[in-house]
């Protein structure tokens, strides 16, 4: 849970603090005000990416030199842990975990699950497959230990297979030790994510059925090369294309999460709006996997839902969010908007004008 954050030029914040309670949180604001802004130097910490922009030089305040994020995080086993992360323009200048530096983003991830709803997050059913991809990897990496190695093993592999290959002098049993640790380590993860998915399925028809009215939707893996067959043949036999586009054409890396109704796959299907509430019907069902099948937790982000799903469906989904019973923060125009006061008590309020935070009630 998050107990405080600290934000120093970030964005349009010069010095903010934010001590949101462990329910539903809501902060209001008019546009412009430093509501997303908010909510996206949260995930910053708890997954090292912005849910906007891929340019993070732009979270660095105009005329300042470093943003720089701190929070005090309470871990699921009670522990408080203190993280930190700074930024300039060119990268992150520093990340810190109870005081000591640590390398990876996934340190920070592994203390701060975060999961945001956004405007963006329609990516999941219409962006390219790399989208659907770190979908079902978020899932994996927070409940399955063995993924995140898995998966670093098949990148550097995979960084070697290229490297040989754009080089264009290589010794075939040279790359035939990378064929084999890119096709054994893809078989591993391949078998992860097929298991993860055999699981959230179930979990997925129960959200469709409780936000409603879209048809059925089945969700199935292609593992990244063709079913059943020996990935490592098929990538000794590809070595001359592979030579040719400079990178490796078939492992884990291409796998592609396919989302089909009876009618045909989802994306020639729905409509705009199905296809909206049908990509936080799949953020809600990993969450009720994450807590519920594995008694995890995850901090809750959900940025201007009103202007994204009509009233009846961001109402049922607030409602299927708050049934988690996890720490939210939600933005919106005006405390009006969503029927988040409706419940009254326990909703902490916050209102932002011009990236200063108050606290209102
Ligand atoms: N690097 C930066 N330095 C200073 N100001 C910035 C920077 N990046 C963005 N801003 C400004 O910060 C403000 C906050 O934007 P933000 O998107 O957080 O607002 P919001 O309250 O979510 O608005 P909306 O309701 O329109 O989504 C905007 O006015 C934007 O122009």
């Amino acid at each position: 849970m998050l107990q405080r954050l600290a934000l120093s030029s970030f964005r349009n914040y010069q010095q903010a603090e934010f001590v949101p309670g462990a329910g539903v949180n809501l902060v209001v604001g008019d546009n412009g005000s430093g509501k997303s802004s908010l909510l996206e130097a949260i995930y910053l910490l708890g997954s090292g990416r912005s849910f906007r922009t891929s340019r993070l030089q732009r979270l660095v305040k105009e005329s300042a030199q470093d943003a720089v994020l701190f929070a005090e995080v309470m871990s699921h086993q009670g522990v408080m842990h203190r993280l930190g992360m700074a930024r300039n323009r060119q990268g992150f200048s520093g990340l810190k975990l109870d005081g000591a530096n640590v390398r990876g983003l996934s340190d920070l991830a592994r203390i701060l699950p975060v999961q945001a709803f956004h405007p963006g997050t329609v990516e999941i059913v219409e962006g390219p497959s790399s989208a659907r991809r770190r979908y079902l990897d978020w899932g994996l990496f927070h409940v399955e230990q063995s993924f995140l190695p898995l998966w670093r093993q098949l990148y550097t592999a995979l960084q070697q297979r290229n490297r040989l290959l754009r080089s264009g002098r290589f010794q075939h049993r040279e790359m035939l030790v990378w064929d084999q640790q890119v096709a054994t380590v893809s078989g591993r993860i391949s078998q992860l994510r097929s298991a993860y998915l055999t699981a959230l399925s179930p979990h997925l028809q129960a959200v469709l059925g409780h936000i409603g009215e879209l048809p059925e939707v089945s969700i199935s893996l292609f593992p990244g090369w063709p079913e059943g067959e020996d990935l490592q043949a098929l990538l000794a036999a590809d070595i001359e294309k592979d030579r040719q586009r400079g990178h490796t054409g078939r492992g884990a890396h291409r796998a592609e999460l396919r989302l089909t109704t009876a009618a045909g796959p989802v994306r020639d299907v729905f409509s705009r709006g199905q296809t909206k509430t049908l990509s936080y019907a799949l953020l809600l069902a990993q969450l009720y996997l994450l807590v519920h099948g594995h008694g995890g937790q995850c901090l809750v982000l959900v940025d201007d839902l009103a202007s994204e799903l009509d009233s009846q469906h961001s109402a049922a989904v607030l409602a299927a969010l708050k049934d988690l019973k996890q720490q939210m923060i939600i933005t919106a125009l005006s405390a009006d908007a969503l029927p988040v006061q409706a419940e009254g008590n326990g909703t902490r309020m916050f209102h932002v004008e011009h990236g200063v935070l108050r606290r209102l009630d």
